[in-house]
């Protein structure tokens, strides 16, 4: 695992306030591989400043926005390209994106002249990630280039999926610890594509914001439950296998990106008694503790799926969300989950349009979300509160050495 310089000012570590997905993470980047990240020191006149200052290098061997923490907003959006629009359109768009990206990144205008709305936010820990539907191959010319794992992912019982909320030639993850440095990001991602692609669909999500909570902690999404706990983390061994693609060459490094817009079904949900919601789950809703451990487990006890209570029955129910999940129930399966909550207001019958914003990282979606959502959706007690509306799988290329563009391999290569 290669390492990213991460530069923040004075001030608390974005890794230690940071809650969300990624704190198992961030309680990674204290030692192992990405122990060995710099942080350099900067100025900063108050704790806002020491948010707003933190940047992550847009360069390097892998994209930023995976395995960091989730900041406290993201902007995902799809793009298509225009009928017009050939391989050396969608070269110049990348290296013009890659290039605003690397500069927004680092704190600096987008271009010349830009008009800087979140100028005086810093970077706010900005991310900018790439990636490219199965769609765009055909559309570039690049056919005989679409590697296997980008083929369709199957449909799933239950989907109730929005095609025009789904797919795309082109996926722009934009991740910052301030809204407005998101949004600016996007606005200007948005111009730059101008007569080459254009906006597919738009989703906004949301993380706990840095310094929330009073010490390090997993997130929590919008049922309530702390959700993250068991991601596999940069320095467990096979995190590498897992989560980054060894090929096909131009996206060795990079990694599979399947994304699904779920709504929960949030007002059944929450009339469920406690102990109900977390059977569901199979982790108690007030730490995150598997209810395989007794009363005196925490969060980071490990599951024990063959757990029993003294009348022989399991601890963790057989259609619990965590045991269904589990990479041991699925052939050892497993991804990087780096969801973020949404809240679109409310549904015509009045119901909160609410939900999360699922992204999963994988060196293949065959042996990571694709097996494990064939099994949840058949098996799992917590599908009965989720709609499934929206999918897409992006190829998330290898990040760009400085000067260089993200997919510049692939298209020039
Ligand atoms: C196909 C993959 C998964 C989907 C879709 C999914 C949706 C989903 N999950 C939660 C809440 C929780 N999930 C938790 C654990 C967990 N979930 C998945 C996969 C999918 N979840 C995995 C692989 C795991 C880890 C299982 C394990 O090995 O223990 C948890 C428990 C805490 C944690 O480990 O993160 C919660 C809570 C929701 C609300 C949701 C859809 C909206
Ligand atoms: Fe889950």
């Amino acid at each position: 695992m290669s390492g990213r310089a991460v530069d923040r000012p004075a001030g608390p570590s974005r890794r230690a306030v940071l809650g969300g997905a990624g704190a198992g993470l961030a309680v990674g980047a204290a030692g192992g591989a990405w122990g060995r990240r710099a942080w350099a020191q900067a100025p900063a006149a108050d704790a806002g400043a020491a948010l707003g200052g933190a940047r992550v290098p847009f360069h390097g061997p892998r994209q930023a926005g995976i395995v960091e923490p989730a900041q406290a907003r993201v902007e995902w959006a799809a793009f298509d390209l225009l009928s017009s629009t050939r391989r050396d359109g969608l070269a110049a768009l990348l290296r013009t994106w890659s290039a605003a990206a690397a500069r927004m990144a680092a704190g600096e205008p987008a271009a010349e002249g830009e008009n800087q709305i979140a100028l005086d936010a810093g970077p706010s820990s900005l991310t900018v990630t790439f990636g490219f539907g199965a769609t765009l191959f055909d559309k570039a010319g690049l056919a005989d280039r679409r590697p296997e794992a980008l083929a369709a992912l199957p449909a799933f019982p239950g989907d109730a999926l929005d095609p025009a909320r789904s797919g795309g030639d082109l996926w722009v993850q934009i991740g910052a610890d301030d809204a407005l440095v998101a949004v600016h990001a996007l606005r200007v991602l948005v111009r730059l594509a101008t007569g080459l692609a254009a906006p597919r669909w738009l989703m906004s999500g949301f993380a706990r914001t840095p310094g929330a909570t009073p010490h390090p902690m997993t997130g929590r999404n919008l049922m309530g439950q702390v959700d993250g706990t068991n991601n596999p983390r940069p320095q467990d061994a096979g995190f590498d296998a897992a989560v980054f693609a060894t090929g096909p060459d131009w996206m060795a490094g990079g990694s599979y990106a399947v994304l699904r817009r779920i709504r929960m079904l949030l007002e059944g949900w929450d009339t469920l008694p406690l102990d109900r919601q977390e059977r569901i789950i199979g982790r108690r809703k007030s730490d995150g503790a598997p209810l395989s451990g007794g009363p005196d487990a925490v969060e980071r006890t490990p599951v024990d799926l063959a757990a029993t209570d003294p009348d022989g029955v399991l601890r963790i129910a057989p259609d619990a969300h965590v045991r269904v999940a589990a990479a041991a129930s699925n052939g050892g399966a497993a991804m990087l989950r780096r969801g973020f909550s949404f809240h679109d207001g409310l549904l015509p019958d009045g119901s909160p349009d609410a939900g999360l914003l699922f992204a999963a990282y994988q060196a293949d979606p065959a042996h990571g979300f694709v097996p494990v959502q064939q099994r949840l959706a058949r098996g799992d007690g917590l599908s009965r509160y989720l709609r499934h509306e929206a999918s897409a799988l992006f190829a998330v290329p290898p990040g760009a050495p400085e000067g260089g563009y993200v997919g510049q391999p692939l298209l020039e290569g």
